[in-house]
């Protein structure tokens, strides 16, 4: 649907736009000034009002689902977001970039530039080597630089977001030596998607905190991945991931050893350096650490770190919001950089508090 006024606007349409990553897609872009919405997807829900499902968009979205089609989606959008499985983008994608669109992909399908790695760990065929070449890894903060220009966007996942943006700093100054890294990392459980499950329903996971595919998890290429092109050697990491009885909300606890006397006031320099003009990533004073409520609702990242002089090891505290920074605000900070704009636009959401 078209609105008068909007005539400038870029024309976006979702696709799984009934999931956590589509709805949070759809809060954002209904206040993004230079974007809107011009079609909502949905595979198993088409012609039926977004409000039957989403009453909270009542009055606001006023919007039947169309189907997948993407001749259709190319007449009506000029960008789509695919918050689709991983596994259903692959398939996808390419034919929204044959059909002239430009796609954010949130899927893990994009990721992996190696395809059989890809296959290992996500148990799906890999995408089409040709398409997979096409897509720009976008973590803003990091390639952003890349992301501007670009056609498609293969968005990062959620633990990997909070990881490397902790990480990327110390390890890029050579001051911590990549053998050693260690990633405690934990998820509320809208990071598992709205579809329910034994491990996410309510009596198994409130009061309760457990661990989840250790050492096996989706996004240990992902990540490993981006150390080892910033270390330029291979980087294999510990990486376990834990559920806790939240909705929202990434913390990765990172350590690892530190390869001289860095103090916590050459960290503070370090960091604040490395993340200055990017708005989104926030340094705490050393010592200080972030919480997830402290980003709740936002797309900022906040990190704090600790050297421990009696161990020699660094402590790193990355958080996010899983569906915000590290799914639909990325993908729309991404959106703003592929088109030239400044990254901020419509982000600059306070975080929910309490
Ligand atoms: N939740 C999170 O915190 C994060 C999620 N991601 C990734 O983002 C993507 C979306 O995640 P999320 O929103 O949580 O997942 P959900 O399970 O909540 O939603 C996925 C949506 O995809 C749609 N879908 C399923 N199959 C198809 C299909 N064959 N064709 C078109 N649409 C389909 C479904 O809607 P319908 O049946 O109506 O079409 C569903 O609503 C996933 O790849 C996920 O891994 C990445 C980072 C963080
Ligand atoms: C809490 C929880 O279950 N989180 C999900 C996040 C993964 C995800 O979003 O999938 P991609 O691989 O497409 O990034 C998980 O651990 O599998």
């Amino acid at each position: 649907m078209t609105v008068s006024g909007n005539a400038s606007k870029v024309k976006v349409a979702i696709v799984g736009s009934t999931g956590y990553g589509g709805v949070e897609l759809i809060r954002f872009l209904l206040g993004h000034p230079l974007a809107e919405i011009t079609s909502v997807i949905s595979a198993s829900s088409a012609g039926v009002p977004i409000t039957d499902g989403f009453p909270h968009l009542s009055e606001i979205l006023v919007q039947d689902l169309d189907g997948v089609d993407p001749e259709e989606m190319a007449k009506k959008a000029d960008i789509v977001f695919t918050a689709t499985p991983s596994g259903v983008s692959s398939k996808l994608v390419p034919q929204l970039l044959e059909a002239g669109l430009k796609v954010i992909d949130l899927s893990g399908d994009f990721r992996i530039k190696d395809g059989s790695l890809y296959e290992a760990w996500y148990k799906h065929d890999a995408p089409d080597a040709s398409v997979l070449e096409q897509a720009v890894y976008g973590l803003s903060e990091i390639n952003g630089d890349n992301v501007v220009g670009s056609g498609f966007i293969s968005n990062p996942g959620c633990y990997p977001t909070a990881t490397l943006l902790g990480l990327i700093p110390a390890l890029s100054a050579g001051w911590i030596d990549p053998a050693t890294i260690i990633i405690d990392a934990k998820s509320g459980v809208s990071g598992a998607g709205r579809g329910t499950s034994l491990m996410t329903h309510y009596a198994e996971i409130n009061e309760n905190f457990k661990a989840y595919k250790v050492n096996k998890h989706q996004h240990i290429p992902e990540i490993e991945q981006s150390l080892s092109q910033i270390a330029g050697e291979q980087v294999t990491v510990t990486f376990t991931t834990q559920l806790v009885p939240m909705t929202r909300g990434i913390m990765c606890t990172m350590y690892a050893q530190l390869k001289g006397a860095y103090t916590d006031e050459d960290l503070t320099e370090l960091y604040r350096q490395y993340y200055e003009g990017r708005p989104f990533v926030r340094i705490r004073e050393a010592g200080k650490w972030p919480a997830t409520k402290e980003v709740f609702g936002s797309n900022y990242c906040d990190i704090g770190f600790a050297a421990d002089p009696r161990t020699g090891r660094l402590t790193i505290i990355s958080v996010i919001d899983n569906v915000v920074k590290g799914a639909a605000g990325q993908a729309i900070q991404n959106m703003n950089l592929m088109m030239g704009w400044d990254e901020t636009t419509g982000l600059k959401l306070s975080p929910v508090y309490p």
